[in-house]
């Protein structure tokens, strides 16, 4: 895709920059393969919760009606309720995934990359990922399978959900090479089990219950598999043991055979997991990384000068001494470059790629340079290592009709703001408004537009730019600044929380 595309670039972020340099937020809750958010020895991992959550979502999905599907209906307290949906890890997993809502990226999208985060960084395949997913406005008919029903109505519960016999041993399996069953919520499975390694209880499905691997196939294969629902005391829930057995061990087989086998269906289950969606929905192309991606580009007027700050991504590379400059080009014919310097490494898909990441200096001082606003700027390039990137020829489009203006302040601290936003003057501005980033009652991140009147008489910052301002009353919420310009509406990226704002007064 072409940069910038505020969704897709959201997206791509939160997607491949996953530990290290700007890491997305959902990577905090899974420094390692067994952390968990109660504590450690519990026997369980936030990676475990988060691959069955996205399955429980999914699971309700009628693929003949086109109902149900990965639509984070997970969240609503009426399904969690149900006897289908038994322990915390649904609540706990969509607290996590929270972090990573935005106007951009779903809770249903964030549940999905939470799966595929789980299972790449901790040992399992690559997996194409999509976004677009929408969020479910109420809980979805029931229809996740549980262990105590029997081999038919598992059949038929897969085949509503679009995956043949053979398909639902698989994903079972890809599912079952995490966790376990916990004594709490299934005490006719588990029993108490005393051991101060495993404080709540969970027999595991395999002795590798933190990481993607075979051991789920070849420990059932070998008969020394301690899989609850295979070899637990009580048959009614041996669900995995009719599942796996139902074609006469072919499938189980074959991946106690073949870990990269195992691996590639995992990969296709998972994806198309993730990506049955209720119909109508429609997602988007796999996202693939951006080779060079700006990053973090704000522009903000401070009275004569329009300061930048802007950082690039250069994909596939660890190399921390590349020669990467910005290059910029204005409204009035003229250019300007900046030796951009190193400011950090990030890694994602469990280490499988590296990204270097450099920024702008301006001097000694980071992050930002200073810009005559009367030249501003319309694109960027980078020079990197002696090739030109430039987005084959496009360059990286900046739109710099409207930024915040830095005499924006708090009329009463923590009460009351005033946004000022400078507006390029002779741009074609229709709109020019506050973007207020809310949560609605059904936690979805929703965008309530205040309109910012255009001033009755212009007041000028500089020569090129003059002041739009509208007071604001809800300070404990985050801002954008948008415009509508030349029929074509535009957001900064940068949030503002005007509680950082000076005061007024001063
Ligand atoms: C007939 C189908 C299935 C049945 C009856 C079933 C049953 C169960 C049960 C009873 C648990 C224990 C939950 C707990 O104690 O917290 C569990 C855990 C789990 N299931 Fe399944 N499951 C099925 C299919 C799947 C599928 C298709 C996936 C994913 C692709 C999956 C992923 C998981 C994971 C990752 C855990 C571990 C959760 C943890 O340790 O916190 N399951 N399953």
């Amino acid at each position: 895709y072409i940069w910038p595309s505020p969704q897709l670039d959201e997206l791509e972020s939160a997607r491949f920059d996953q530990k290290g340099s700007n890491a997305n937020a959902l990577s905090g809750f899974l420094p390692s393969c067994d952390s968990f958010v109660f504590g450690a020895n519990t026997g369980r991992s936030n990676a475990a919760d988060w691959i069955r959550t996205a399955y429980h979502d999914m699971a309700t999905h009628n693929s003949t009606d086109g109902t149900g599907g990965l639509d984070a209906s997970i969240r609503f307290a009426e399904e969690q309720a149900r006897a289908e949906n038994a322990g915390d890890g649904f609540a706990n997993t969509m607290t996590a995934v929270g972090v990573q809502v935005s106007r951009y990226i779903s809770n249903a999208d964030g549940l999905a990359l939470a799966a595929v985060m789980a299972i790449e960084n901790c040992g399992g395949p690559e997996i194409p990922f999509r976004g677009g997913r929408i969020d479910a406005t109420e809980p979805n008919a029931p229809g996740v399978p549980e262990p105590e029903q029997d081999l038919d109505s598992h059949i038929a519960a897969f085949a509503r959900q679009g995956f043949t016999q053979t398909e639902m041993i698989s994903l079972v399996a890809c599912g079952h090479t995490f966790g376990g069953v916990q004594h709490d919520p299934f005490p006719d499975i588990v029993n108490v089990l005393n051991d101060t390694t495993d404080t709540e209880d969970v027999a595991h499905f395999d002795s590798t219950f933190v990481t993607f691997d075979n051991n789920v196939a070849t420990e059932y294969i070998s008969g020394t598999t301690q899989n609850p629902l295979v070899v637990g005391f009580n048959d009614t829930t041996n669900s995995d043991k009719r599942i796996f057995g139902s074609d006469g061990n072919i499938t189980m087989l074959s991946f106690s055979n073949s870990p990269a086998l195992f691996a590639s269906t995992c990969a296709d289950l998972f994806a198309r997991m993730i990506d049955t969606v209720p119909s109508g929905v429609v997602l988007t192309d796999v996202i693939t990384p951006l080779p060079v991606k700006p990053s973090d580009v704000v522009l903000t007027m401070n009275g004569d000068v329009l300061e930048l700050s802007a950082s690039v991504r250069l994909w596939n590379t660890t190399d921390t001494t590349s020669s990467v400059s910005m290059l910029w080009k204005d409204h009035i014919g003229g250019t300007g470059n900046n030796t951009m310097r190193f400011s950090g490494l990030s890694s994602s898909t469990g280490g499988k790629y590296s990204a270097a990441w450099y920024s702008v200096f301006s001097g000694t001082i980071a992050n930002f340079l200073s810009l005559d606003p009367t030249a501003g700027i319309t694109s960027m390039s980078f020079l990197v290592d002696g090739q030109l990137e430039d987005q084959n020829g496009l360059g990286f489009a900046i739109q710099d009709g409207f930024m915040l203006s830095k005499t924006s302040c708090q009329i009463e601290p923590f009460v009351s703001a005033r946004f000022d936003v400078a507006v390029r003057n002779g741009v074609n501005a229709t709109r020019v408004y506050l973007e207020q980033i809310t949560t609605d009652t059904l936690q979805r991140v929703v965008v309530v537009e205040i309109d910012i009147p255009p001033p009755s008489q212009p007041v000028a910052i500089n020569s090129a730019y003059s002041l739009w301002s509208v007071n604001v009353t809800n300070p404990n919420v985050p801002y954008a600044i948008g415009a509508e310009i030349d029929g074509i509406k535009y957001s900064t990226t940068a949030l503002y929380i005007v509680t950082g704002f000076p005061s007024c007064s001063t």
